[in-house]
């Protein structure tokens, strides 16, 4: 392959000892800074290449994109159940047709509505830190982000009300995605007939049940709307929520033929609706979480940001001061300078993986993968090289008030047609949150240095336990 190998290692088992030691992105970092930003490794016997370099990247994820398919018998495996044949692991004439039919409604159409969903969860937040507001007393905010970006998720997909969407949909959904997570790094759990085997089976049960019935009651409710418009709403329920509005499942049922509707559209939709929101919300929690830690660290920054919303949402801005228009929306340039400088400096996904389905050449034909390579995408080497991003350690929210930055040097949401589809939606909402929270409180972390310290495992990259804890002023 042409290519610096990492040195040492055991037969067959490769470099896993030293991979499971350290988190495995920050030692590929290492051996990046080492071998430069292409280079391989064993893992159970099998060659995985990393990539940190630009113009590879380009080719991996956009002109030789066909060579490479998501890595689902790997990265993605304990997350099957959730992700299911939704867009993130969907291939081929699949995948092509999911993405156009919903491209539209995530990059223009849903971003309508996400503004006022995002103040409503703000203000929600809002009350409750005004609660625990110079007592001292101490609060988990990465909790309380994973709790908003949940509630903003589910309201703008299936109008669920910050109650259901606590109670009934968190208490279904999170210890999915907690089992997931410990299968990662302990992948036995998927096959030994142990209780929390049983439970996640279950657990999954039951939230397909319950997705499932919201998708078939709202298309019956749509079809007796199709038919008597004036016809009087149903009463109140998860299906027919009081106050639906055009939420993302409408506008996905509003493009499918009543011809094609039965038991495998329902499947597709409801594998969409998981993945929407496994994908969107604890990543943008993340981000949330990094940036106002970073504000915690600098007085500069978190008072700049406060500034930048009075002016945007007004200096007396409360609960029920209505958001401004969203061209002005617009106008929190360093809001979103501090959310995409959190991006890089975290790197949120700090790695994507895929596989190759035939040999490829990458570099001019200076490297020739062979068929079934791993590709690992490093999106955190990328991020921390001093070529692209000078002192890349240091959180410096102004990079990003420049033009740019050059193609494929930025990639938290990766790049190329398999881009991040909610990316649009995770920055507006989020820089709503950010502003609307410097401006109205101060915030401190306890825990000293420890408290800016990364989870070793968790993706996405959240600090370690027990998470970023405040104290509110
Ligand atoms: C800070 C927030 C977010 C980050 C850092 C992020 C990151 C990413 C990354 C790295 C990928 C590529 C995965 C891969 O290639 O294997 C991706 C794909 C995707 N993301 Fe996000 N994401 C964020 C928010 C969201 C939100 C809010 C949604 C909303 C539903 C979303 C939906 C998706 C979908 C559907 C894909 C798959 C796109 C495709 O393959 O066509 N993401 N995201």
């Amino acid at each position: 392959m042409n290519m610096p190998v990492v040195p040492g290692g055991l037969l067959f088992f490769g470099q896993v000892l030293e991979l499971i030691r350290l988190p495995p992105w920050d030692l590929m970092v290492q051996w990046m800074e080492r071998l430069g930003p292409i280079y391989r490794f064993t893992l159970f016997g099998e060659s995985c290449v990393v990539v940190a370099d630009p113009r590879l990247l380009r080719e991996v994820l956009q002109t030789s994109m066909k060579a490479f398919q998501k890595d689902l018998g790997f990265t993605y495996k304990p997350f099957m159940p959730l992700l299911g044949t939704g867009l993130v692991t969907s291939e081929g004439q699949l995948w092509y047709t999911q993405r156009a039919m919903v491209s539209s409604v995530f990059r223009i159409e849903i971003l309508e509505i996400i503004p006022d969903i995002a103040k409503r969860a703000v203000e929600r937040l809002c009350t409750k830190l005004e609660s625990v507001r110079n007592t001292g007393q101490a609060v988990e905010i990465g909790e309380m982000f994973r709790h908003l970006t949940l509630q903003v998720i589910a309201e703008a997909v299936l109008s669920l009300s910050p109650e259901e969407s606590d109670q009934t949909f968190a208490r279904m959904y999170l210890p999915i995605v907690t089992e997931g997570n410990r299968r990662t790094w302990y992948p036995h759990r998927a096959y030994l007939p142990t209780p929390a085997f049983w439970a996640f089976r279950k657990d999954v049960k039951v939230l397909n049940d319950y997705i499932t019935s919201i998708i078939e009651k709202r298309w019956q409710l749509r079809q007796c709307e199709a038919k008597e418009p004036s016809h009087p709403p149903p009463p109140a329920s998860a299906a027919s929520p009081p106050h639906r509005q055009h939420d993302i499942l409408d506008r996905i049922l509003g493009g499918v033929h009543p011809k094609t509707w039965g038991s495998a559209t329902v499947r597709q939709i409801r594998d969409e609706i998981k993945t929407f929101i496994l994908a969107g919300h604890e990543t943008s929690a993340s981000m949330l979480t990094w940036a106002l830690y970073e504000a915690t660290q600098s007085q500069g920054v978190a008072d700049r940001v406060a500034a930048e919303a009075a002016v945007v949402f007004g200096p007396d801005a409360s609960a029920t001061t209505p958001l401004p228009a969203a061209d002005k929306l617009g106008s929190l340039i360093y809001t979103q300078c501090c959310l995409k400088e959190a991006l890089r400096k975290y790197s949120v996904v700090p790695i994507v993986t895929r596989e190759t389905v035939r040999e490829v050449s990458l570099g001019s034909g200076r490297y020739l993968i062979p068929k079934g390579t791993r590709m690992m995408i490093l999106i955190q080497g990328v991020h921390h090289r001093k070529d692209l991003w000078p002192s890349p350690l240091t959180y410096l929210p102004e990079r990003f008030l420049k033009e740019g930055p050059e193609p494929f040097t930025f990639l938290p949401f990766i790049d190329g047609p398999r881009n991040c589809l909610g990316q649009h939606l995770a920055l507006l909402e989020t820089k709503i949150v950010l502003a609307t929270l410097l401006q109205r409180f101060r915030f401190e972390a306890i825990g000293g240095e420890r408290a800016g310290r990364k989870h070793p495992s968790m993706v996405p990259v959240i600090p370690d336990d027990p998470g970023l804890m405040v104290v509110v002023r």
